[in-house]
């Protein structure tokens, strides 16, 4: 394994057993030589490099095998087939249950988890302190663990597993179970063991917490990745299948799949296949599909499309973001409908953008989707191109403002005084 990735999957795949009634396993046991069990592939070929340094948020429906793929990268379950390499000290915060011994107490627990991590009992000493102040919990760390709240238990797991500073960080939903003053420092926590480099695997229904720690998402579906891309493009797309699922059932529309992306930004695009975007394209100055400006400057874009089938209200959507997937700015633009069908089918429409760069100095993408919209707020995507295109504005002459656009704020000291 390259000395820059942590940890590494190959072909991994975990089968379990199943039994259709209790009685089923007690058979089997007493009266070995007949299966009574049906094998359940939990994960199925899981190919994943994980770099150092990296932050990765894992989605996916219930029972998809999102803790199965935890437990196994944290070594706490073994895999069926396949391989698992781990380079750097893990520390792992799983379900809420598994890990501390519920009859010790508390610094018992620090003590004996602390030292399967492989630490010695001296350096578990010399950090019991900030564990205690970062937990808070109070006189709680002398008694038995049963007795903790399961917001004790957490609060204590977490203060452990951060104060050790680990290389690779595991964490299955614990988070969420904090109050909200502990998940805030948490989450500080959190950031600085990545600005420190550490390595985080993040499971989470939260979506706001995957979005706000990781950088690259990973979605699996019936235990196999049907996606692993920046967190922003893949949590829409978990979002947008479930929206798509629910109205599959009502409506019977087409599902929304993914597909490779046109852009060198971004790995994944995503839609229903109704229609697609041709091309996208910058209209001067442009290398490829990046382009550099100036605060201020014009910039303007060509979009390509064509729809195959009939959509009722198409559009085509620009969105101005940040590097963090952040959308400042867009537009729709609605497509207006020929009344001969034998036009509508094969349409090929183009489409101009245009837009003044009154953004902070940075880097940006341009998102472009052709989407069948209902109304303005609920539209399909049919082809939806993340970080199509790439501009980086550069600092100009025009007037300085404070955060992310120019909002043409006007600022005006008036001349009255008057005293207090
Ligand atoms: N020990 C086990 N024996 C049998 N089946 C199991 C076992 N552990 C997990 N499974 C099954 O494997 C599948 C994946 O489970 P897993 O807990 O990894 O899903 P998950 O994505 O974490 O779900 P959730 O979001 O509900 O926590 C589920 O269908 C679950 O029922």
């Amino acid at each position: 394994m390259a000395d820059d990735i942590a940890i590494s999957l190959t072909d991994v795949s975990k089968v379990f057993k199943r039994y259709r009634r209790p009685v089923d396993r007690l058979k089997e046991l007493l009266l070995p030589g007949k299966q009574r069990s049906e094998d359940f592939w939990a994960l199925q070929d899981i190919n994943l490099e994980i770099p150092k340094g990296e932050t990765i948020g894992i989605i996916g429906r219930n029972g998809s095998g999102k803790s199965t793929l935890l437990q196994i990268i944290a070594g706490t379950l073994q895999p069926t087939k396949g391989q698992l390499k781990v380079q750097g000290r893990v520390s792992a915060l799983l379900e809420l249950g598994s890990g501390f011994n519920p009859e010790f107490t508390g610094i018992e627990n620090v003590f004996f988890s602390g030292q399967i991590m492989g630490l010695s009992e001296e350096e578990i000493q010399g950090k019991l302190d900030s564990i205690a102040s970062f937990a808070d919990i109070g006189d709680f760390i002398q008694q038995p663990v049963k007795t903790y709240s399961s917001g004790m238990y957490v609060r204590l797991a977490f203060a452990l597993a951060v104060t050790i500073q680990p290389e690779i960080l595991i964490v299955d939903e614990a988070l969420s179970v904090g109050d909200t003053a502990f998940q805030l420092k948490s989450f500080e926590r959190l950031k600085q063991l990545i600005s420190h480099g550490a390595t985080v695997v993040l499971v989470s229904h939260d979506i706001g917490a995957i979005q706000s720690v990781c950088r690259t998402a990973l979605m699996l579906d019936n235990g196999k990745i049907v996606q692993v891309g920046d967190t922003s493009t893949v949590t829409e797309y978990y979002f947008l299948q479930i929206r798509s699922a629910q109205e599959q059932q009502s409506y019977g529309k087409n599902a929304i799949k993914s597909k490779p992306s046109n852009s060198s930004h971004s790995q994944i695009a995503f839609g229903t296949d109704e229609g697609r975007i041709v091309s996208t394209q910058f209209v001067n100055k442009g290398t490829g599909d990046s382009q550099v400006a100036t605060v201020g400057d014009k910039v303007t874009l060509e979009v390509n499309v064509s729809y195959l089938t009939l959509l009722s209200n198409p559009a085509v959507s620009l969105y101005i973001q940040s590097k963090q997937s952040l959308t400042i700015s867009g537009q729709s633009v609605f497509l207006n409908i020929p009344n001969d069908k034998n036009i509508q089918e094969k349409q090929c429409r183009y489409i101009v953008f245009s837009f003044n760069a009154n953004l902070a100095p940075g880097d940006y993408f341009l998102t472009i989707a052709l989407e069948n919209r209902q109304s303005h707020s609920v539209f399909y995507p049919v082809d939806k191109q993340p970080r199509a295109l790439a501009l980086k504005v550069l600092p100009g002459k025009v007037r300085r403002f404070l955060g992310l656009t120019d909002m043409a704020i006007s600022a005006l000291e008036k001349t009255d005084s008057f005293s207090l």
